[in-house]
This record gives C-alpha cells, sequence and structure tokens, in this order.
C-alpha cells in the first residue's frame, strides 16, 4: 500500500492553514495554496499567516503558494479547505490541473446557497467521474486555534472506499488529533454544516441573555432538526450523534470561539447583520447555509423552526425576541417526532 508522504491543501484560512502546521509537524510534506498573494507571503516569508491564524509559528517546512498546479501535482493527497461559497470556483480551478483521480478530502463545512448541494455534491458535479471513489470529507468538533496548539481534538473522516478512509485516517492522526473513520458522507457533512445554523441561533440566546435552559433546550431541538432532515436525505442518525452533529454542536454553541456563535450573539445584542457581516474577514458558514438548509427543509418536506426563524432574523428582519417568542408558542409537539 502506497505511503502518504505529500499532501497539497487548498485554502490557507485558519483550518487550512492549522491542519497544514499539523501535518508538517508530522513530518509530512506540505504544499499549502492561499487565495492572496498576501498570505503566500506571509507564510512564506515570515512563517506565520498574519492574516488568518496570526500569532501561530508555523514550521519552516511548511510552503505556501499561488499555484494551484504547484499545490497539486504529484501528492498523494488534497485536503480542501476553502469556504462553501468559493468551492465550486476553486474546484473548477483545480479541475483544469487534475491530470489523474487523486484522494480529495474537503474539510469545509457549509451547504452551497443556491443549489443546496453538499461539497462532495459539488466535487460530484464538477470532477471527472474518475474522482467518485477518492472523494472523502472531514468534519468534527475543530477550532483552528486550539489543534495548532497542540490541544486533544477529535474528528471524523467518511468516504465511499472504506479502505482509503483507514490509509487517510492514518496519515491524519497525531497524538494531538484523532481522527475516526466512516462511510456516512452525507450525514457527516450535513451534520458540520447545520452545526453551524445552531450555532447562530444559540449566540441569539446568549445575545438576548435567555439563560442556560433555554441554549440546552435550542442544542436538543436542533440537533432533531438536524437528524429530521439528515434521515430524510439518507443519512444515518448515528452520524449525527457522532462527533460531526452533537461533538460539533456542543462545542460552537458553548464555545465562544465560535464565529458563527459570535454573529449569532451580536445579532441578540441588537447589531445588524450587515454591519456584522462588513467588519469580519473569516466566514461565518452558518449565515448563507440557513438559507440552503431552508430550502433543503422544503425539498424534503422536512419541518425546521429554528431553522426557518434564524432565515427570517437573518433575511427579513425579523426581530430575535420575536423569533424567540413564536418557537416557544408553536402548538405542543410530542418531543419524538417520527424521524
Ligand atoms: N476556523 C475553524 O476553526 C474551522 C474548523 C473546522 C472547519 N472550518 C471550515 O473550514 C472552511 C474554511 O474556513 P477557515 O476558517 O479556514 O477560513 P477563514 O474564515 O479563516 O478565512 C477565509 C478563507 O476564505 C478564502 N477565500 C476568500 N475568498 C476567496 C476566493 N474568492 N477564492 C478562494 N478562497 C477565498 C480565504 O483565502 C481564506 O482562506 C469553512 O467551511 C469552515 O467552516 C473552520
Ligand atoms: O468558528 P466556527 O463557528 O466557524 O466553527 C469552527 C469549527 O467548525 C468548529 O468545529
Amino acid at each position: 500500500m502506497q505511503e502518504i508522504r505529500s499532501l497539497g491543501v487548498i485554502g490557507a484560512g485558519a483550518w487550512g492553514t492549522a491542519l497544514a502546521k499539523h501535518l508538517a509537524e508530522k513530518g509530512l510534506e506540505i504544499h499549502l495554496w492561499a487565495h492572496e498573494r498576501e498570505v503566500v507571503d506571509s507564510i512564506n516569508a515570515t512563517h506565520e499567516n498574519r492574516v488568518f491564524l496570526p500569532a501561530v509559528p508555523l514550521p519552516h517546512s511548511l510552503t505556501a503558494t499561488a499555484s494551484l498546479t504547484e499545490a497539486i501535482e504529484q501528492r498523494d493527497g488534497i485536503l480542501f479547505v476553502v469556504p462553501s461559497h468559493v468551492t465550486r470556483l476553486v474546484l473548477r480551478k483545480m479541475a483544469a490541473c487534475l491530470s489523474r483521480p487523486i484522494p480529495l478530502i474537503s474539510a469545509t463545512k457549509g451547504v452551497e446557497e443556491d443549489s443546496s448541494k453538499l461539497m462532495t455534491q459539488i466535487m460530484d458535479e464538477v470532477l471527472p467521474e474518475s474522482m467518485e471513489q477518492y472523494l472523502m470529507a472531514l468534519s468534527g468538533p475543530s477550532f483552528a486555534s486550539e489543534l495548532s496548539a497542540g490541544k486533544p481534538t477529535a474528528v471524523c473522516l467518511a468516504g465511499r472506499d472504506a479502505q482509503l478512509v483507514a490509509r487517510f485516517q492514518a496519515a491524519l492522526m497525531t497524538p494531538a488529533l484523532r481522527v475516526y473513520g466512516d462511510t456516512d458522507l452525507i450525514g457527516l457533512q450535513l451534520g458540520g454544516a447545520l452545526k453551524n445554523v445552531m450555532a447562530l441561533a444559540a449566540g441569539v440566546v446568549d445575545g438576548l441573555g435567555l439563560g442556560h435552559n433555554a441554549r440546552a433546550a435550542l442544542i436538543t431541538r436542533g440537533l432533531a432538526e438536524i437528524v429530521r432532515l439528515g434521515a430524510a436525505m439518507g443519512a444515518d442518525p448515528r452520524t449525527l450523534y457522532g462527533l460531526s452533529g452533537v461533538g460539533d454542536l456542543v462545542l460552537t454553541c458553548t464555545g465562544s470561539l465560535s464565529r458563527n456563535h459570535t454573529v449569532g450573539v451580536r445579532l441578540g445584542q441588537g447589531e445588524s447583520l450587515n454591519a456584522i457581516l462588513g467588519g469580519m474577514q473569516a466566514v461565518a458558514e452558518g449565515v448563507r447555509t440557513a438559507r440552503a438548509a431552508l430550502g433543503l427543509a422544503q425539498r424534503h418536506q422536512v419541518e425546521m423552526p429554528i431553522t426557518q426563524e434564524i432565515n427570517a432574523v437573518l433575511f427579513e428582519g425579523k426581530s430575535c425576541r420575536k423569533a424567540v417568542s413564536d418557537l416557544m408558542e408553536r402548538d405542543a409537539k410530542p418531543e419524538k417526532g417520527r424521524i
């Protein structure tokens, strides 16, 4: 079995940089592609990504490039970590540089806004058919800053080919990063994307100062929505009770490091979405995913009241307090509906 020695990492935001650092420190040869020239120069000249992961020293063996071809050619695999709204664009450019099928792992957490497609579904559309068995996705509770500091982190890698998943699990694992394996690509990606929508809602609850009871209720009923939609889309509910569902919900709905949670807090405190996003360079995936999730809920005829209310807050100017009272005053329901 061919050893994995060299990887291309596409996307030098906080997460792409943290993964690249982690793997370069493990001894893999890592070529990190960045969209911004400034980021390439910062990493190569100062061994720091001053734009997206400041104050984290990067190993000197880690090199950045502005050339997609250079990042992916002759590699044993690719980690794809660009935000969901530019995934299709970057994949199209990457497709032109691919000379053979190559293992490709999406570490992006989002749903495409217009199409409501998951990242590997976009990959299926844009890349040659021969890539189908090579596609994987990585997800789970993982703040870039904590992995960068070597703090223990556990995630899950899913793909259609269990043997390939096992090879990459071994390649990514270190004493600081534990990687579980699975074959449920849909469930894993859905959990990672929809937790961002719930993190926004949990942030609103916190921004309004509604307390611990409300936040716990939000997480639990948010999970119920995610599991309902997941089941309708063919996901294994157990995936959503795992790292990429419950694990990431707990992290981002309670962790102050979450960008999505922070956006929610600021909305709850009365700031407008435009003002919040206008001052952010980092991505809060939940904003676009909220709209895409509503599209999926309608398509699959699944009730997703929290998702519906967060959409109304984000895009229809509904007040956060009214959204909360509308959720609280819905008709009485059984706790365990059909999944
Ligand atoms: N930051 C984390 O802790 C973390 C952890 C796990 C997963 N993720 C996921 O990783 C993905 C990337 O997030 P991030 O935190 O690394 O990014 P980031 O928010 O730190 O940075 C934004 C990224 O978007 C890129 N970008 C902006 N416009 C672009 C364009 N036109 N073409 C290509 N790239 C462009 C920038 O180069 C940069 O890499 C997201 O889906 C996020 O949910 C993030
Ligand atoms: O900062 P957030 O909200 O994008 O969350 C980062 C990761 O997805 C946490 O697992």
